[in-house]
This record gives C-alpha cells, structure tokens and sequence, in this order.
C-alpha cells in the first residue's frame, strides 16, 4: 500500500478524549498531553499523518475544502453545516441527541413560537418538515437561558445526561435526531487516496464499541 501523506482534522474539546483514545487503540502513536499543549498541528512521520486540532463546528469546513482529508465530526455538525464530505464510520462516541426543549405545562400558542438554539438549520428543518412556522433566535452557548429568562418558548439543544435541563427547571418535549460522532472524509481524497483511507477505516473499525 502506497504512504501518501493524510491529514486528520481532530475536534478539540468534548470530542477530544474519546476519539484520541480510540486512535491510540487502533495504533496510532499519538503523543500524551496532546490537548493540554497549545500546539494545533501534529505530526506521527512513521505513519506520513498529521493531525490539525481544530473547533469542532470547523471540522467539516477543512474537510469540504480538502486541507483535511479525515475529520471526526458530530453528526449535529455534519447536519448543521450540511457540507459536501463524504460520511465513513460512525464511531459511537460522544453520544447524545438534539430535542426541542422548554418550562414545563408551556404549550405553543404563538403563531410563530421563539426557537433559541445554536443549530439553525437543524431547528428550522426540523418545525418546517413538521408544517410549523417558528422564529429561530440564533445563539452560540448556554442556551438553557433562553426559555428562563423569556427570550424564547423553547430550545433546540443537545441533551446528554439531562444534568443541564434538569438544573435549570427545564423539559424535554419532542426528539428531533440522535447525535453521534461520524468518521468523515474529503471527496476527492476519497477516490484518490483510497487505500490509506480504507485501512484507517479498518483499523477504527476494530475499535468501535456497539451499543
Ligand atoms: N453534553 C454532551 N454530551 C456528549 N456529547 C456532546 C455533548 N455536547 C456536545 N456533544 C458532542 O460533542 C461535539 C463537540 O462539543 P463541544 O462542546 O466540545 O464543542 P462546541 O459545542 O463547539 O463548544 P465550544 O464552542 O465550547 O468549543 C458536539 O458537536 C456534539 O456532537
Ligand atoms: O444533558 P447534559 O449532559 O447536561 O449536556 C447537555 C449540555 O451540553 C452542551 O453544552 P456545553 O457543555 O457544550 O456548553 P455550551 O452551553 O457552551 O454549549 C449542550 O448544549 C447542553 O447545554
């Protein structure tokens, strides 16, 4: 097998442990202390990789633009971003889902309900394919305020353990789609460097935990 040279843009942050970790199971020598350095850029020579560490909503966009030949990627953001990647493996990592969420016994009289949320086009695909007209209030964190302080009727966030609803006297109302991280590859990489990529999809593969 030839050793063209990849590169793997890696999601700083929630992302980080679990998908470095998976890597090192499937053999690849990352270094220790990696997301305690500033250091955005690492190199493995024996296996030709470099890994870039970058925003997790950024991953797709180094990816579509072939900077990036992997990424790894929550499929909130695969959704969120809609950018033109072409989806690997779903790795099982990072688990949680996107629901609609709000103060308890508050129905929706609104003719166009306040959605606060920091995934748009999620929220607004979402209430479209359900035939309801809504307001989306874009933000970038703590979203959970929103409803509390009257900013909006309700959230489109990620819930996980329910810890951060449940603190903050909020519910859960509709489902909207289960999140997990996705192995994601450029398109042209894809075709042109193909046996590297098949054989880092195997290697993880190995890796992956059902369930
Ligand atoms: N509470 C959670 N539990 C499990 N996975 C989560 C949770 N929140 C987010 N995720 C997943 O982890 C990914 C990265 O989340 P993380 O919070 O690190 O990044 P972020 O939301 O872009 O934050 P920041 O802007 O602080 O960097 C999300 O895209 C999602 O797939
Ligand atoms: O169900 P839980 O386990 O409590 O997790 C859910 C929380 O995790 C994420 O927030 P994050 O910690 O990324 O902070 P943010 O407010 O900056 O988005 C998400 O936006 C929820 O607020």
């Amino acid at each position: 097998m030839s050793n063209t040279a990849l590169t793997i843009a890696m999601p700083k942050g929630r992302i980080f442990e679990e998908a470095y970790d998976m890597l090192i199971e499937a053999g690849f020598n990352l270094p220790a202390n990696v997301e305690m350095s500033r250091k955005l850029m690492i190199e493995i020579p024996e296996e030709n990789i470099r890994f870039i560490l970058a925003k997790p909503m950024d991953v797709p966009t180094y990816v579509e633009h072939g900077v990036a030949d992997i990424g790894i990627a929550g499929k909130d953001v695969l959704l969120e971003e809609r950018r033109n990647v072409h989806e690997l493996l779903d790795l099982n990592i990072s688990k949680c889902h996107v629901t609609s969420a709000g103060l308890p016994n508050t129905e929706l009289n609104d003719i166009a309900p306040r959605i606060a949320t920091k995934y748009p086009n999620i929220a607004s695909d979402y209430y479209r394919e359900k035939g309801e007209q809504v307001e989306i209030i874009g933000l970038n964190g703590s979203i959970e305020l929103a409803p509390m302080i009257g900013l909006a009727d309700r959230i489109v966030d990620i819930v996980s353990t329910g810890q951060t609803l449940k603190e903050n006297g909020l519910v859960e109302y509709e489902f909207v789609v289960d999140v997990s991280s996705r192995l994601i590859a450029n398109q042209a990489s894809y075709r042109m460097k193909n046996d590297r990529i098949q054989d880092l999809v195997k290697r993880l593969k190995k890796c992956v935990r059902e369930g």
